[in-house]
């Protein structure tokens, strides 16, 4: 079974990580979604809503599993057989720090990272964007999920 792994804070999931995420789920038998829990950071979403809002709205791929991790990426994928992590690549300014913590993993682990280009459509996107948006009023819908926008809307304006 050919597994890849796709980390993340995915707080919220964006139609660019949708992108990616269903581009890999045609390359490979199964997606592993890892969702990052990092105490330090402070999240709009819990770690139990970020799962499972990425799991109803990867449902439909039919191969993509939803978990959670903590500490090192490369762990998760041991402690799960995946022998690769896919990136998508934004732009340029990704790639630096990208490069960099692919050939860390695979020094430490033989873990190897494939790269994607994101969608251009999408190349803008971020969560942290996504939500600052949101917050002053701006209208987010084609950038995230339905699902995930009325979810986002609601938590954002209270
Ligand atoms: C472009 C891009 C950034 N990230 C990490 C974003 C995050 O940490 O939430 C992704 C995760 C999955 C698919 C594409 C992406």
């Amino acid at each position: 079974m050919r597994r890849v792994a796709c980390p993340g804070s995915f707080d919220p999931v964006t139609n660019g990580h949708l992108d990616i995420i269903g581009r890999a789920s045609r390359l490979y038998d199964e997606v592993v979604v890892a969702v990052l829990i990092n105490i330090e950071k402070n999240s709009l979403f819990t770690v139990e809503e970020r799962i499972e809002m990425l799991t109803a709205v990867t449902k439909e791929y039919g191969n993509v599993r939803v978990e959670k991790f903590h500490g090192l990426l490369v762990d998760f994928c041991r402690q799960h057989d995946i022998p690769a992590i896919v990136k998508g690549l934004r732009a340029v300014s990704d790639f630096d720090y990208e490069l960099q913590m692919a050939q860390l993993n695979y020094r430490m682990s033989g873990v190897e990272t494939l790269f994607m280009s994101t969608n251009p459509e999408y190349s803008f996107l971020s969560s942290s964007r996504i939500k600052e948006i949101t917050r002053y009023g701006g209208d987010v819908t084609g950038l995230v999920p339905d699902l995930v926008h009325n979810v986002l809307v609601e938590r954002m304006r209270g």
